[in-house]
């Protein structure tokens, strides 16, 4: 068994192309001694928007509710785009597991976003399990991340 850094649920959505890989990663959480926190949605068949699960996830971690969410459609792009815009949320769309480990070192990602389309399940699973266990870094990569949330717009 791994480490685990949150005691807290992991909340999960995806939007219609997601929806296979989010049951088998919901099933790796629940099987690994994970809560989980399904916002949906549940239908392959029926077309839904990206943006709005990316949302919902992002208003679990806002709350307190979630540490981590794992956020899934086609290519991956509509989820992580919509979750940074929310200054809380460090978003990261990966494909390896290499990306896994240096995505929370150095960046302390909040969400993990998956490309159904483009990413095998196993993969994706590995990927959530380092995800999920690998401390952020301290020192020069806290000093960024810092960097990082002090950014203001109005300020370019
Ligand atoms: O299935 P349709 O609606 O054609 O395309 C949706 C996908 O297009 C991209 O924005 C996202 O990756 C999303 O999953």
């Amino acid at each position: 068994m791994t480490q685990k850094l949150t005691d807290k649920p992991v909340s999960i959505a995806a939007d219609h192309r997601g929806v296979a890989l989010k049951t088998r990663l919901k099933a790796w959480l629940l099987a690994n001694g994970y809560a989980v926190t399904d916002r949906g949605t549940d239908s392959d068949v029926e077309r839904v928007d990206a943006m709005d699960y990316a949302v919902r996830l992002a208003a679990e971690i806002q709350a307190g509710r979630s540490d981590f969410a794992v956020g899934i459609c086609g290519s991956g792009q509509m989820v992580a785009i919509t979750a940074n815009r929310f200054p809380f949320i460090r978003a990261t769309l990966l494909h390896t597991v290499e990306e896994s480990l240096g995505a929370r070192r150095h960046g302390d990602a909040n969400m993990l976003v998956l490309g159904a389309d483009l990413t095998d399940a196993d993969t994706a699973e590995r990927m959530l399990e380092i995800f999920l266990s690998t401390a952020a870094l301290g020192e020069r990569y806290a000093e960024r991340r810092e960097r990082l949330a002090r950014l203001d717009p109005s300020k370019l």
